[in-house]
């Protein structure tokens, strides 16, 4: 990690007012329910600690991508109960994350207490990185904490900008963790290294993609981009998923990939459908060969057995993007594949890393949460800190 900032282990807390960034956008169900928690528990080892410093604790996250200002869809106030079950602790909420409400709450709390304020993004500077809001928000609190490392490629107020009106400003357990688990993967890992990138899109981990080519000893390529690598060979791919713009791209990278010495393994059969529907009918398709009418929405079984030998050999295993649409059962058996050879190299010794929200849905859907040596609570964040980019999030707690 980053040697120049602190964390909250470096600081008593005791009588003081800690203001912590957390990244408690989680997922809702309709009713506003918390569909997955995990954010929310990830979070939860910083603020005991400033708690049984003696200190109090006010929580201010977004929710969300609100438009135009308040919107009861985006209010946190929903997350409320299931923090307070978290924390077995009452938790008090400001309806507004600035103004006189939220000065008074914060003002008021004693050690022991914690605060939570409303969806930041309720205000357009929060996220324009405002320093006339970043200083009202700074005013709340005696320390500033972010530990909101889902939101750290973001600099926005409450991420960034605040931090310049603090003297003290550290990072919390769990943006510790993450920085250093991921720089287990980054700095000197144990070969063989293999990263397994899936998912829906090209586009969205191009740049991850071509940095990992200078790291790893195999990639694994899945899921929906890999059809358009399929296409651009002049292979049939149907109705599967296509990114027709970065066809020449899939050429470049296997190119780079070969001069690089770096096998490169993309899916050699799959499980086709005639819908993007759990019910509709099905077939299997060797890559290249997926007829018109057809889309490809699993890799198939002699792709799992190829995949799963690769990883159960590797000694450091990175993985981002599900291989199918594992949303749906018909369509899981490919990332439950993947999943059971990394859980099997973890036993075995290996280091896996699981990074982007879907990923760590499929490894918690199958339960194998506890299993896997870390689940990331970053998508984009830590694809940006893996692709060498410094997160502002991280920055600004430097000196
Ligand atoms: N063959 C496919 N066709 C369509 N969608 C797919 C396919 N394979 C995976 N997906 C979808 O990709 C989505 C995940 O992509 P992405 O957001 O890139 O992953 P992550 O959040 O892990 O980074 C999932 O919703 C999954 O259903
Ligand atoms: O969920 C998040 O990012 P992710 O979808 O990349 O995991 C973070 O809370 C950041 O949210 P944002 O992408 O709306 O800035």
């Amino acid at each position: 990690m980053n040697s120049r900032i602190k964390s909250v282990d470096n600081l008593s807390f005791e009588g003081k007012k800690a203001l912590v960034r957390v990244d408690f956008n989680v997922p809702l169900d309709a009713n506003f329910n918390v569909t997955d928690d995990t954010r929310i528990e990830a979070a939860l080892p910083t603020i005991e600690k400033i708690l049984s410093d003696g200190g109090s604790v006010i929580l201010m996250s977004h929710l969300g991508r609100p438009k135009g200002g308040a919107d009861e869809k985006f209010s946190l106030k929903h997350i409320l109960l299931d923090l307070e079950k978290s924390l077995d602790r009452k938790v008090k909420f400001a309806p507004d994350c600035i103004g006189d409400e939220a000065v008074q709450l914060s003002a008021a709390l004693k050690p022991g207490e914690i605060l939570l304020l409303e969806n930041l993004r309720f205000y357009k500077e929060e996220t324009a990185g405002d320093p006339e809001f970043s200083k009202k928000l700074a005013s709340l609190g005696d320390i500033y904490v972010n530990d909101a490392f889902g939101t750290a490629h973001r600099a926005h107020a409450s991420t960034a900008v605040v931090a310049d009106y603090f003297n003290d400003k550290v990072c919390g357990y769990l943006m510790q963790s993450e920085l250093e688990n991921a720089d287990k993967v980054l700095e000197k890992p144990e070969r063989p290294f293999t990263a397994i990138m899936g998912g829906a899109k090209i586009s969205d981990k191009i740049l991850i993609i071509e940095k990992l080519l200078d790291k790893v000893d195999n990639l694994i390529i899945g899921g929906g981009m890999s059809y358009t690598f399929a296409k651009a060979k002049g292979g049939k791919i149907g109705d599967s998923l296509l990114e027709a713009d970065r066809m020449e791209l899939t050429k470049e990278l296997e190119a780079k990939a070969k001069a690089k010495g770096v096998n490169l393994y993309l899916p050699v059969d799959n499980i086709t459908s005639k819908e993007f529907a759990n019910d509709a009918e099905q077939g299997v398709a060797n890559s290249g060969e997926i007829p018109d009418g057809w889309m490809g929405l699993d890799i198939g079984e002699e792709s799992r057995k190829i995949f799963a030998e690769v990883i159960k050999n590797s000694k450091t295993i990175l993985w981002n993007g599900p291989m199918g649409v594992f949303e749906m059962s018909s369509f899981d058996k490919g990332t439950k594949a993947v999943a059971d050879a990394l859980v099997e190299a973890t036993e075995n010794g290996a280091f896996s890393l699981i990074g982007g929200g879907d990923s760590a849905a499929a490894i918690n859907k199958f339960g194998y949460g506890e299993k896997v040596s870390f689940v990331s609570t970053g998508g984009g964040a830590l694809l940006e800190h893996m692709e060498g980019k410094v997160l502002p999030g991280v920055k600004a707690l430097e000196p």
